[in-house]
């Protein structure tokens, strides 16, 4: 049976000021922070792991998300390994990743994990969208933002309303959506 309401836990403000553009007024949509412990693994298995940790810190129905930025170039890395990549290397350092090959193109991957409680099985929402890496433009407030262009524009350089028409995050949740409305 699907929620009523959904618990987002994330500790990314970022994060939840898209989920709640994007998802308005379809759901009662609360949250908390809480920075959860990430294993290793595929992007299923990560978000899947999260969304069990969360349902036991919270000892309730939970919503997690896991993003990841993938280089096609790379075989998928640095992936789910994103925050720790950018946050050791920058834009610039990202960027450098990608200098001793010609393809530059990347995937924002977007992995939403419901789960009604400890014990329960989490349900996955995945949404993609292709893009390229490219030296940082735009504004710096958000992430890997100013290196990731989607058709001529990084997602930094955007609107916020035009990057939730198309981001990752947007199609993952237009994903939760159809399973809220059809469940
Ligand atoms: O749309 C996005 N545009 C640009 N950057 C983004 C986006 N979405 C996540 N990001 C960054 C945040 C973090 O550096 C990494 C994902 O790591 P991730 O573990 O999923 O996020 P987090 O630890 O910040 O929050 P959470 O508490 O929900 O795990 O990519
Ligand atoms: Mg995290």
């Amino acid at each position: 049976m699907a929620p009523k309401q959904l618990n987002f836990i994330t500790g990314n403000k970022n994060k939840l000021t898209e989920v709640k553009a994007i998802l308005g007024e379809t759901i009662d949509l609360q949250s908390q922070s809480l920075d959860l412990v990430e294993i290793q693994g595929t992007i299923e298995e990560i978000s899947a792991d999260k969304c069990r940790r969360a349902a036991e810190a919270i000892k309730g129905p939970v919503l997690v998300e896991d993003t990841c930025l993938c280089f096609n170039a790379l075989k998928e890395l640095p992936g789910p390994y994103i925050k720790w990549f950018l946050e050791a290397l920058g834009h610039e350092g990202l960027n450098n990743l990608l200098a001793a090959y010609s393809d530059k193109s990347a995937q924002a991957v977007c992995t939403f994990a419901y789960c009604e409680g400890p014990g329960h099985e989490p349900i996955i929402f995945q949404g993609r969208t292709d893009g390229k890496i490219v030296p940082a433009r735009g504004p710096t407030n958000f992430g890997w933002d100013p290196i990731f262009e989607y058709e001529g524009q990084t997602y930094a350089e955007m609107d916020k309303v035009e990057k939730n028409k198309i981001s990752h995050r947007f199609r993952a949740l237009e994903k939760l959506k159809k399973w809220l409305q059809d469940s």
